[in-house]
């Protein structure tokens, strides 16, 4: 809903992320959060699959993040966004709970399975929310390394772009500057109108992404006419997670060799593994990150004695063979130690 000109937009501002899986979302919503900049944000972070991994890979601020999980935020959980909006919004409003009320913008982090459409049509279709949140901008990150792939592959990665307000180059240093030329003359002859960055683990001044009131609902409504009016539910059905939690601790070794050997010939169907681990005879949680056939592990912070040492591991793709992964997993448990 546009201001009448003349008049002070006191509006909440509102950025949606979102990027195709592993794109280094959650990468630049922790730059966000750590950035000095004064102001208090509210956080809303959706995945797919039933366990999020994501909030626990969020850096440790004062922010609060409302998480949705078990689905997808464009279908299923629309639901849930609505209602932690209106939540958030009551609270500003003083009718709600008043310690939710400290916030004056608000990042929303989708999974890398949405389509920004349904998400940016919820500030414009009640009118409640219309008064309240203003669409700041949709912010989308593209894997530079992965990027043609997802987008010769898929209908979401598509919207994504062709939907961004600006656009992340991200993962600069896994390509030739020859490759990155040519992704970036892709994404500018499907979405000349965005701005674009090139950006490595997600850097970039946040000026350059928060408050920037780029969102503009006419050129939307050309690239989609139905935008306001149609249910967007155009997903890759076949697209699914398995999800995996152990309490023994687990050899990483075992673990590596049958990711190893899945991803030799289903690389491709295999878009994003994560986890954080815990690891025989490691005092810190392992955070094991995965996309296509590019894995890496790092230690992360100390296991707390208050908190219990479990393994939690999401795999999303297509055709998994949720049988045979849940029979590795479980031979990854560690034997005793002698
Ligand atoms: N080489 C390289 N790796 C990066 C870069 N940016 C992020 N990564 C890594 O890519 C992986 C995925 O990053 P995330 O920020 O978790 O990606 P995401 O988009 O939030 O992933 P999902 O929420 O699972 O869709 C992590 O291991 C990051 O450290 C980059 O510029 N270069």
């Amino acid at each position: 809903m546009s201001q009448p000109i003349g008049q002070v937009d006191n509006r909440i501002p509102v950025t949606v992320l979102t990027g195709f899986l592993g794109a280094g979302k959650t990468t630049l919503l922790n730059n966000v959060l750590t950035a000095d900049h004064g102001q208090k944000i509210a956080v809303i972070v959706n995945e797919f699959g039933e366990v999020g991994i994501d909030n626990q890979l969020v850096v440790g601020v004062d922010e609060e993040i409302f998480e949705m999980n078990n689905g997808c935020i464009c279908c299923t959980v629309r639901g849930d966004l609505i209602r932690i909006l209106g939540e958030l919004m009551d609270a500003k409003k003083g009718s709600g709970n008043s310690a939710k009320a400290n916030f004056d913008r608000v990042l929303i982090e989708t999974t890398g399975l949405a389509d920004p459409a349904p998400v940016a049509q919820t500030f414009f279709v009640d009118e409640e929310m219309a008064e309240f949140y203003k669409l700041d901008a949709i912010v989308t990150v593209v894997d530079a390394k992965h990027a043609d792939q997802h987008l010769d592959d898929g209908h979401e990665a598509q919207e994504q772009v062709a939907f961004a307000d600006v656009l992340l180059l991200n993962k600069t240093d896994l390509v030739s500057p020859e490759d990155l030329k040519k992704l970036e003359q892709r994404l500018i002859a499907m979405n000349p109108a965005a701005k674009l960055h090139h950006t490595r683990q997600s850097q970039i001044d946040i000026n350059k992404i928060l408050g920037i009131d780029a969102f503009d609902l006419a050129k939307k409504l050309e690239i989609e006419p139905g935008f306001l009016t149609e249910e967007h539910h155009d997903h890759d059905d076949d697209v699914f997670s398995i999800f995996f939690r152990e309490e023994q601790p687990l050899d990483m070794e075992k673990l590596e060799t049958f990711l190893q050997e899945w991803l030799e010939d289903h690389g491709t169907d295999t878009f994003r593994y994560k986890g954080v681990l815990n690891i025989q005879g490691v005092k810190q949680r392992i955070v094991f990150q995965g996309i296509h056939m590019l894995f890496s592990s790092y230690p992360d912070r100390d296991w707390r004695s208050d908190e219990k040492r479990l393994s939690e591991f999401v795999i999303i793709g297509r055709n998994l063979d949720t049988e045979w992964f849940n029979k590795q997993f479980a031979g990854c448990v560690a034997t005793a130690v002698k």
